[in-house]
């Protein structure tokens, strides 16, 4: 089983929007031979090699609801099992264009970048004794962009080890785009090693064939198979316990500006076969460095996992937190949120529908656990939680886990810094409305900050805080520049009372089921402190609106010249005007 080079095979598609993706060359190949399940199927298959699948290949269940007891698959077919089919148009971009096959020789016809193809750099500056540092084994996985090999670490602090290399064929980087993609999955993995549930990165190879990813070998498989093998179904507590693994995780990657792009089952591997192993996040190949204030607008991902904003083309942390949602309805119901037979259908549902948290087994999971999948399936991105958040959610607060430092506060204080003093006293009045739910989380990350002797925190909180989090990757994704943006905070401190205020988005507020309460709560307190007369002539510049706005904005006014209650929170939540696309938080 020495030859282990890249294949890959194009998945084909049942979709009536087909796309740039070749079939299979006709003449047989022992790529047929690599992937069995895949040729026949229109999905690719989660069970490439040896393990069997719960059914025959190609063969998928009928989506009919099936209510037969003991049932192993889901109510909306896990199979086709894998989505592991990434989104069409970023192939063809990531690929070249159409007709272009994405093995074997690159055709004498057929090459619509054949100019590129000549000029590319297939160079990467990686080790190029791969054969003498690692002896192959047999292959473990196989995915869209490499295969995965057992290896043996041959000398050095690896000899005897047990090792997994992810094999890309240079065959199959066909454009700059497709190159890059791979430096960045390495140079991100490099960045990233090290926290507890992320795949350990150790050496990156190169031969004129392939790059050779070499990491930590997982013996446990895959998320997705241990669904798959208990009928689709967790109970809350095990579901809580995988969550938290992922969640931990994934704040990790955000914190240090990185978007994973791909969070989905398959892409979560146990260290061992042991009932309560360890996760590792694998697959970095479509994750990015974001810096604070951008957005993203390349649609990647895996259709059943993909957030709406994504499929807008504008989006950026909070796309992984919508994936997150997906694999805990998932674990939690057995069922897929969004599904439907071809992936345009797929989009619609996603962009659309609202899952179904009604039918069997929902009736009887605990309304936490309900709530929490709700605010991660939010399909405003601003109304979603975090991932730090997230974990101190009352549904996960039994586990026992460190919360981590939290991103998104860097990017709430600053805006809270750059609002005017009637914004702020708004934000005030609303932070002391909340509930003790939400105190946990701004508690935790206050304490984060390790406040000085007098309770308070400085800019300098802040940047010691965001230094003892760092990794190499920080300094792609520029996220210390976010203090930059904090120089207000130089010349003053914070105590835990206004760092709540400026703190909480009132974007995730309003979506809480007790939003109504905290509002009205929150409006008590602001006429106490904060309501004063304000003009709409003045309101309009606060939120940063032209003369057009005037007349909605005479409405939140009362005939007191004060801010009404429903002028306060709309206020607060801020006018979004498709011209003045001034998001704020
Ligand atoms: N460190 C590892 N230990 C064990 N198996 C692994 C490891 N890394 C990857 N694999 C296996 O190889 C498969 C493919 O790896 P990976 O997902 O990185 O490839 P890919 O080509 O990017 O896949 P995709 O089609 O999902 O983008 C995984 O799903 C997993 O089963
Ligand atoms: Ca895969
Ligand atoms: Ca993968
Ligand atoms: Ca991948």
């Amino acid at each position: 089983m020495g030859q282990c080079y890249g294949k890959t095979i194009p998945t084909t598609d049942n979709d009536t929007i087909v796309q740039p993706q070749s079939p299979l060359p006709s003449s047989a190949n022992n790529a047929v031979k690599h992937t069995p399940a895949r040729s026949s199927s229109p999905w690719s298959s989660p069970y490439p090699h040896g393990i069997a699948s719960p059914l025959p290949a190609g063969v998928s269940p009928s989506p009919a609801r099936s209510s037969t007891p003991g049932r192993r698959f889901f109510k909306r077919p896990f199979p086709p099992p894998s989505p592991a089919k990434h989104i069409k148009a970023s192939l063809a971009r990531r690929f070249g264009h159409a007709k272009q096959p994405r093995e074997g020789p690159i055709p004498e016809d057929g090459a619509p970048i054949e100019p590129e193809l000549h000029s590319l750099d297939k160079n990467f500056g990686y080790n190029k004794n791969f054969g003498a540092k690692y002896e192959l084994g047999k292959e473990i996985g196989r995915g869209h962009f490499g295969h995965t090999c057992h290896a043996r670490g041959k000398k050095g602090d690896l000899k005897d080890h047990a090792l997994a290399v992810k094999i890309i064929s240079k065959l199959k980087m066909t454009t700059a785009i497709s190159i890059e993609d791979v430096r960045r999955e390495v140079k991100i993995l490099r960045a990233l090693s090290g926290h507890k549930h992320l795949i350990h990165f150790y050496d990156a190879c190169e031969d004129a064939n392939n790059v050779y990813i070499v990491m930590e070998l997982c013996e446990g498989g895959e998320l997705l198979d241990r669904i798959l093998s208990r009928g689709g179904r967790y109970t809350e507590a095990d579901a809580k316990l995988i969550i938290v693994q992922i969640l931990s995780v994934v704040a990790f990657c955000h914190l240090q500006g990185v978007v994973h792009r791909d969070l989905k089952p398959e892409n979560f591997l146990f260290m061992s076969k042991s009932e309560d192993a360890d996760m590792k996040l694998i697959d970095f190949g479509l994750s990015d460095f974001i810096r604070p204030e951008e957005r993203l607008n390349d649609i990647v991902g895996s259709a059943y996992y993909v957030a709406p904003e994504v499929l807008h083309r504008s989006y950026s942390l909070e796309a992984d937190i919508w994936s997150i949602g997906v694999i805990s309805y998932i674990l939690l119901c057995g069922s897929r949120p969004f599904w439907a037979r071809t992936e345009s259908g797929i989009f619609r549902a996603v962009l659309r529908a609202d899952p179904n948290f009604d039918d069997i087994p929902w009736p009887s999971v605990s309304p936490e656990g309900k709530d929490f999948v709700k605010r991660l399936l939010n399909k405003d991105y601003r109304k979603r939680m975090s991932a730090a958040q997230a974990l101190t959610h009352p549904w996960l607060s039994s586990e026992n886990h460190p919360i981590p430092l939290d991103i998104l506060i860097y990017k709430l204080v600053k805006s809270y810094l750059h609002a005017s003093p009637f914004k702020r006293a708004a934000l005030k009045a609303l932070s002391k409305a909340l509930t003790e739910d939400e105190l946990v989380y701004l508690r935790a990350q206050f304490m984060l900050l390790e406040p000085n002797k007098d309770g308070r925190v400085s800019l300098d909180n802040f940047r010691m805080a965001l230094m003892r989090n760092a990794t190499d990757a920080m300094k792609e994704s520029r996220v210390p520049d976010i203090l930059n943006a904090m120089a207000p905070l130089s010349y003053r401190k914070m105590d835990f009372e206004e760092f709540c205020a400026a703190a909480i988005s009132t974007y995730q507020l309003e979506a809480l089921e007790t939003w109504e309460q905290i509002g009205s709560t929150a409006f008590e307190y602001f006429e106490q402190e904060g309501n004063r007369t304000v003009s709409v002539e003045e309101l309009a510049r606060e939120l940063n609106v032209g003369p057009t706005a005037h007349t909605i904005l005479k409405e939140w006014i009362r005939s007191d010249g004060k801010l009404s209650l429903l002028g306060y929170t709309k206020f607060l939540h801020g006018v979004t005007l498709r011209s003045t696309s001034n998001t704020r938080h």
